[in-house]
């Protein structure tokens, strides 16, 4: 029985099902997990991503890893044994905050119902609340974004802040769905977003199924596409943003951020709390995962460059908070200074 089913994920209650991200647009494949090792597997190979899905997907799998365990969850051993697969649920992958905010709200759950008769439904039910937290978090940026947007506007994206980077509904793509929602025609131009292709697979296919106008550029068009007055708006995601504003996104985002700048181009980052992580003291700090040189030298396996070249493919960059318009959160949008507005929103 479905206990929580969308684009992104479905939670059944003894397991949770991906649609396998790798494999989109041209196929619509699904991955089954019923432990939190397969789960570590499917957020560290990217068959589930995007920072609040990988939250919410560790926060499942943190409850498939408790249910693993025979014996008595509050013993040493269970306490031993959670301590593990929240560990392992976190070398998953460094950048994206929500993955760690995410078990760290588990862990204290379960540690505060560790001797419960019902622990594992208290966790269950953590998990769940995270899950649909996460769209109601998402719709209030998308509202709060909307405004931002114009009748008539064209927003550039990067990489994939959608739903399948979510629970549901996105952030970045959100604000867009918030603005077509509310009656606003708004059209993207959507960089393709190498070498993992988010943009191309994933932003692209999401919004044509919703009948949202979408232009797909590749990555090295976009400065182009400004200077010829198309764009009117940039919105991208993020996937941790450090306490005086600096944003860690996909790689790429720093460029289009000095290529608004340089256009005069509005540059907003749509991001929930849960993505702000005010123990970091600025982007210098952010862990920047680096992934397989495969990624580069292949593009859906097919080989595009010589055997055994140098590669250097960092998953994600900084772009410092002062190419930053504004950050769009489920509380407001915030300006800077960041390194006062954004403790402000945790008062
Ligand atoms: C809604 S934030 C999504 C964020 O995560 C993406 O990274 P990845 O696809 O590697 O998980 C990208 O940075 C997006 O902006």
């Amino acid at each position: 029985m479905s206990k929580l089913k969308t684009m992104t994920l479905e939670w059944t209650g003894d397991a949770v099902i991906f649609i396998d991200q790798r494999k989109l647009p041209l196929e619509e494949v699904y991955v089954k997990c019923t432990n939190h090792f397969d789960t570590f597997t499917a957020i560290k190979d990217m068959i589930v991503r995007g920072a609040p899905a990988i939250g919410a997907s560790a926060a499942f799998g943190y409850v498939l890893g408790a249910k693993e365990f025979r014996g008595e969850l509050g013993s040493e051993k269970g306490i031993d044994h959670m301590k593990k697969v929240k560990e392992k649920l976190a070398s998953s992958r460094p950048t994206a905050v929500n993955l760690f905010w995410a078990l760290e709200r588990m862990h204290k759950t379960f540690l505060e119902n560790a001797s419960s008769d019902n622990t594992i439904d208290i966790l269950e039910k953590e998990a769940l609340a995270i899950a649909f937290e996460d769209i109601e978090v998402n719709m209030a940026i998308g509202r709060n974004g909307s405004e931002l947007l114009r009748d008539g506007d064209t927003v550039l994206t990067h990489c994939n802040a959608g739903a399948l980077a979510t629970v549901d509904y996105g952030t970045a793509l959100g604000v867009i769905r918030a603005a077509v929602e509310a009656g606003k025609r708004i059209s993207v131009f959507a960089d393709e977003t190498r070498p993992y292709l988010q943009g191309a697979r994933l932003t692209a296919w999401e919004l044509m199924k919703d009948g949202i106008d979408v232009t797909l550029i590749s990555d090295n068009m976009a400065g182009w596409v400004m200077s010829q007055g198309k764009i009117d708006a940039v919105v991208v995601g993020a996937d941790r943003i450090a306490a005086n504003g600096d944003v860690a996104n996909k790689i790429g985002t720093y460029s289009v951020a000095v290529l608004a700048q340089r256009h005069g181009i509005p540059f907003y980052v749509a991001a929930p709390l849960s993505t702000i992580d005010l123990s970091t003291p600025t982007g210098k700090e952010i862990p920047i995962e680096e992934r397989s040189h495969k990624e580069i030298t292949h593009v859906q396996g097919i080989q595009v460059a010589p055997h055994n070249v140098k590669c250097y493919n960092p998953a994600f960059d900084v772009t410092p908070w002062n190419l930053v318009t504004g950050i769009i959160t489920e509380k407001g949008v915030v300006r800077p200074p960041y390194n006062v507005t954004l403790k402000n929103l945790f008062d």
